[in-house]
């Protein structure tokens, strides 16, 4: 509709820089940036070419940890939507929605219109992106118990809901997986009563071999792997065990056990070409890992999806510090009773979480050195308790103090129940979606012949995900790690070698937009609105030639 403001339908751009095909959508791009030696700037431009798939591809996504609190609310959450439930509560009839979800639920700017107002859209209209209904989903628990009884035991979604999908969840088994016991907490295996058996390698071929019937008898085109299992703890890195892919691989065959299920998962993923999230803490993807990612160009991403209280950090920090205001100390503690909560009452467990909540401020800090010196940094503090009474319905309470003008203190204290699972599953369904996406994508500069893949572990997902940054003091696992690879998008980011880590949440979330509209040729958001600032190009404004 003219004027509204809004767009509801897939963007076209007409323009020299951009050609649509039936298959691909083709983008001729200047990339300016500027350089920098000593105090003197140049700017710089690169004019790079993308080339995006727009058909899109049939996908399963299979979850490890499937029977958790995640796995069975966004199981339960997509089958909602898919066949339109409804139910109801005592505030009346509630229906179906992505609420949470940046790929379904947001809009971008993506230009202005004849009176020089903004125009937005979603950002499936920027670029084709999968609709999470034609998902189908599976996956690996060491529970037995079926989907629907695993949503019932889940205890989170409302049970006029629950009561509409449990014949269709209850037909839903899952997988037997890797069980083991010294990788999570002890008080896990009560549950544990779905576990493969044998060796490191014939695990791992038990996986593969999962993966591929499951390709085969859905006749899915492309497979996304999630790990939604519970926290492990960290791995140590082993020279000769799991710091190069060969050693990887000969460590699975020698059974080593240096190797984590989730590391045996993410190798069977990345041999099966499918795409692997971690969604938990712990440094799943060892340097022989992400070499082996490499090696064979899969998309991995991880770690520990930013669902409630780190992201509010993520933003609080932000809003402090770049307005001038010291912030000098962060107390973040929080109380849960599910399960993921009982997982984490133990130690090992609980220092995973600790180092990915914890990392979060990292860059904010380290961008201001007219506040802080540089081994200087805020007092940070993090505390999870397991209360059983509230189930997923975390309590989180944090504190933040700032030095602010002429020796003030300025105090923000703040309490957020987050429903822990009703955060956590549309930020899984934007990892896949974007994730997917990222596959669909290749690049090369103007001047190159050949296209290349984007790098395997993309940078692209640091909105939803947070920051391992490993602080000072933490396990020497981490200080080891010869390349931080953190994508951005959950908790602990993975970049690709050399690259800076960026947990500052906005500049994550228009790394995505910006991302979107280089796919289809249009400039950076960058809000400048000038023609509301200078009248002249009110007048001259033309459409780019
Ligand atoms: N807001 C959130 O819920 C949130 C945010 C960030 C990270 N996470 C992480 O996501 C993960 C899942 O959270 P949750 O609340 O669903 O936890 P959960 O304990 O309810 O679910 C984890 C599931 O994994 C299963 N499991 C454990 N080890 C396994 C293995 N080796 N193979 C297959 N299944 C295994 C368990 O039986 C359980 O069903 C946790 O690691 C948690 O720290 C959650
Ligand atoms: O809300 P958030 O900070 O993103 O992270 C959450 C923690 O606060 C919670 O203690 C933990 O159990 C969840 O797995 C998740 O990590």
């Amino acid at each position: 509709m003219a004027g509204s403001g809004f767009i509801g339908e897939e963007i076209r751009v007409e323009s020299p820089d951009v050609i649509y095909t039936d298959t691909e959508i083709l983008s001729y791009y200047n990339y300016h940036d500027s350089h920098i030696r000593g105090n003197v700037v140049t700017p710089t431009m690169e004019r790079l070419v993308f080339k995006t798939q727009r058909q899109l591809p049939k996908t399963g996504l299979l979850l490890v940890g499937w029977g958790g609190n995640n796995g069975t609310t966004l199981t339960a959450g997509i089958l909602a939507n898919k066949l339109n439930v409804t139910w109801n509560t005592k505030e009346g009839l509630n229906h179906p929605n992505y609420l949470g979800s940046i790929c379904k639920s947001v809009t971008m700017r993506v230009g202005i219109d004849d009176r020089f107002m903004p125009v937005y859209a979603p950002l499936n209209n920027v670029v084709p992106l999968l609709n999470p209904n034609d998902l189908e989903i599976w996956g690996w628990d060491i529970s037995s118990v079926n989907m629907g009884d695993a949503m019932r035991r889940a205890k989170v979604l409302d049970w006029d809901l629950q009561r509409q999908l449990y014949s269709n969840l209850k037909e839903m088994l899952p997988w037997p997986s890797v069980y083991i016991p010294e990788w999570i907490a002890a008080n896990q295996s009560d549950r544990a009563d779905n576990c493969l058996k044998g060796t490191k390698k014939e695990m791992l071929n038990a996986l593969r071999q999962n993966i591929k019937d499951y390709k085969n008898s859905r006749r899915l085109d492309k497979v996304v792997i999630v790990w939604t299992a519970n926290t492990e703890k960290f791995a140590l890195i082993k020279p000769g065990v799991n710091d190069t892919a060969d050693n990887l691989l000969r460590a699975i065959e020698n059974n080593s056990p240096d190797i984590s299920p989730s590391t045996l998962f993410a190798v069977a993923s990345i041999l099966e070409s499918c795409t692997y999230i971690n969604g938990s803490p712990q440094n799943t993807f060892v340097p022989g890992c992400i070499e082996l990612s490499e090696r064979y160009h899969v998309l991995i991403a991880g770690d520990d999806f930013k669902s409630g209280q780190t992201k509010i950090k993520s933003v609080l920090s932000d809003f402090l510090i770049n307005s001038g205001l010291k912030l000098q100390s962060v107390v973040s503690y929080n109380h849960l009773g599910n399960n993921d909560g009982k997982n984490l009452s133990a130690p090992e467990t609980f220092r995973s979480k600790e180092i990915s909540k914890s990392g979060v401020i990292d860059d904010v800090v380290r961008a201001n050195r007219l506040m802080y010196k540089s081994n200087e940094s805020p007092d940070h503090c993090v505390v999870i308790k397991y209360v059983p009474y509230v189930g997923d319905s975390k309590r989180a309470m944090d504190e933040y103090i700032s030095e602010i003008f002429m020796g003030g203190r300025n105090t923000i204290s703040m309490h957020n129940t987050c429903e822990d699972s009703l955060l956590a599953a549309p930020i899984i369904l934007d990892l896949v979606i974007l994730a997917e996406l990222c596959t669909r994508i290749q690049v090369k500069r103007d001047k190159d012949e050949e296209f290349t893949k984007m790098h395997p572990v993309m940078s692209l997902l640091s909105f939803l995900l947070k920051s391992p940054q490993v602080p000072p003091g933490s396990p020497v696992v981490h200080m080891l790690f010869p390349q931080r690879y953190a994508i951005t998008l959950l908790k602990s980011p993975q970049v690709p070698p050399g690259s800076p880590v960026v947990h500052m949440l906005f500049p994550q979330r228009y790394a995505i937009t910006n991302f979107f509209k280089a796919l289809i040729g249009l400039p950076p958001e960058n809000f400048m609105m000038l023609e509301h600032k200078v009248p002249s190009l009110r007048m001259c404004k033309t459409v780019n030639a």
